[in-house]
């Protein structure tokens, strides 16, 4: 079918890569102001060179009736040549290996990330089967299940360390540890005899549409994730609400550290172009953008703070 996962070619891939958006990182202070001055016209109009990126590519599959509920918001819809696919869906059955997600690439792999919405009551078991098919052994959420008095994503994991079901799948609360900014929880996920370790790392201090309140909290969390992933498994699950605003800047940030260490220079632009390329609205706000750019040069400047809260 014409919806295989294919890695959207950019225009003029196979011409030289544009560097026009690289920054030397000696030079990063220099551009943030650039970028900053005159009420941050250059963070403005990057941003808005990004909006159009990836949107003209068909998301079909996300548009069938049968798929409908299983939408949280029906504007945010995986493309259909970059979604991820449940593997025991019937072939016959159009609609069975649906959720909303795209694969999402990284600094090590083209699939580093599966990029979800946060799950709905009616989804919550697709998840589960999406987490334990692909063999994702962390799970990163950015939002909390309720903000303002608004549900932004089902409660899908054990409320205490009762074992719970979803669909064949067995899900127990092996511990938690909680700080003030984050919950970590290790879980075993079990089906029949075969069982793995899964951990769920929570960021409960992020408020959607907007930016954490202190960035060095953020750059702790994502130093955290990176450090605690199990060298086995396949993708890092990363979920907020939508799956796109927090959950982009978050994956914008994990590429970022990584690739700091091994390079002289960084392009965010860039960065998030490809990622919109493979998931709409992905970094949905501008000041999420500027957020980026605020982490990286607290990162240069070595005021972060510590990921040990
Ligand atoms: C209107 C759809 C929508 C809702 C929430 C979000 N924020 S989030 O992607 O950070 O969860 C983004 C888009």
């Amino acid at each position: 079918n014409d919806d295989k996962f294919v890695d959207p070619l950019r225009p003029g891939d196979n011409e030289k890569p544009d560097t026009s958006h690289q920054v030397k990182l000696d030079k990063f202070s220099v551009h943030w102001e650039k970028m900053n001055k005159d009420s941050q016209l250059e963070f403005a109009a990057a941003y808005e060179e990004l909006k159009p990126i990836g949107t003209e590519q068909p998301q079909k599959i996300a548009l069938l009736p049968v798929n409908r509920a299983k939408n949280r918001f029906t504007n945010i819809l995986p493309y259909d040549k970059t979604r991820i696919k449940l593997m025991s869906g019937e072939e016959e059955d159009e609609g069975t290996d649906y959720i909303n997600g795209n694969w999402m690439p990284g600094y090590n792999s083209k699939r580093e990330y599966a990029v979800v919405q946060g799950p709905l009551p009616g989804t919550k078991d697709d998840m589960w089967r999406m987490i334990w098919e692909h063999n994702a052994r962390a799970i990163v959420m950015l939002t909390k299940c309720v903000e303002k008095g608004r549900e932004k994503c089902d409660h899908y994991w054990p409320v205490d360390t009762q074992p719970m079901f979803y669909g064949d799948l067995k899900v127990e609360i092996q511990s938690e540890n909680r700080t003030a900014d984050w919950i970590i929880t290790k879980m075993k996920v079990s089906l029949g005899t075969q069982c793995r370790n899964i951990t769920h790392f929570h960021y409960i201090a992020w408020p959607d549409f907007g930016v954490p309140d202190n960035p060095q909290s953020l750059i702790g969390f994502v130093r955290l994730v990176r450090r605690s992933l199990e060298p086995v498994g396949g993708p890092i699950v990363v979920h907020c609400s939508a799956g796109v605003g927090r959950s982009g800047t978050f994956i914008v940030l994990d590429r970022l550290l990584q690739h700091i260490e091994e390079h002289d220079w960084v392009d965010i632009y860039n960065t998030v172009y490809e990622m919109r390329l493979y998931r709409n609205y992905m970094v949905q706000t501008e000041a999420q953008y500027v957020c980026i750019h605020s982490c990286l040069l607290c990162v240069l400047e070595g005021r972060e703070g510590s990921d040990e809260e």
